[in-house]
């Protein structure tokens, strides 16, 4: 990882994006210690600005006002160098987001079953799943956002794996992105999709 001093990584900037609980923010969180980058969480950083928990916001200011929070902490966290950024389930979701993030850098996306969300969600206080049938809600709330996760750059399972190996998987995938990027680049095609390889 080291060399003359520098620190050489796939990316300086990445952004994670999923359905809710599929580890955005805690594989986030390990991944920028890995890579030596700040750490953004977009929900703890909209609940520190407003001044209020998620449930909240829904609940005091409604869903409309907090994917509005959501865009505009989509354009500021894309403004940022050297950051890992941990989304809301619903962030890459809106189009305008997904463009200006997918525009930015590779955004990573983390998949679970239904089951494992609904484990890993169930004693949590999350809005949208505060309803009768959750495991119902997490069903059909996955098969409607699925093809729009599909846009993100890289795909990796969490279900039964330890933090550690998904986010040396994601490593793994961004070196080969990166690469793949650089060779399009060396070709004189040029892409979208941020730096390519940063050391620094
Ligand atoms: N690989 C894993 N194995 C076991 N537990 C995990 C794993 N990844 C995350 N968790 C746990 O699952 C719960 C939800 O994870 P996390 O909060 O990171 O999800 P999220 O994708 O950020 O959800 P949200 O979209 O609601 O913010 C947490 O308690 C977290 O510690
Ligand atoms: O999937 C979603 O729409 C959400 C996910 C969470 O991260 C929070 O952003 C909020 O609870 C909404
Ligand atoms: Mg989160």
């Amino acid at each position: 990882m080291f060399s003359s001093g520098l620190i050489e990584r796939p990316v300086s900037w990445v952004a994670l994006a999923g359905f809710m609980g599929t580890g955005k923010s805690r594989i986030g969180w390990e991944l920028s210690r890995a890579l030596a980058l700040h750490f953004v969480d977009t929900d703890k950083l909209i609940t520190r600005v407003v001044g209020k928990t998620i449930p909240e916001v829904f609940a005091q200011e409604g869903e409309g006002y907090f994917r509005a929070c959501e865009h505009e902490v989509v354009h500021r966290v894309t403004r940022l160098e050297h950051a890992v950024i941990s989304l809301g389930g619903g962030t890459f979701i809106q189009e305008d987001n997904r463009r200006q993030l997918l525009e930015r850098g590779p955004v990573v996306v983390l998949w679970a079953t239904p089951e494992t969300v609904y484990q890993r969600t169930k004693h949590s206080d999350r809005p949208l799943l505060r309803v009768e049938d959750p495991l119902s809600t997490i069903r059909s709330m996955m098969n409607e956002r699925e093809p729009v996760y599909r846009q993100g750059t890289i795909h990796v399972h969490s279900d039964g794996r330890p933090s550690e190996e998904i986010v040396e998987e994601i490593i793994e995938r961004l070196w080969a992105w990166a690469d793949a990027q650089h060779a399009w680049a060396a070709q004189g095609e040029g892409t979208a999709g941020g730096d390519h390889r940063a050391a620094d």
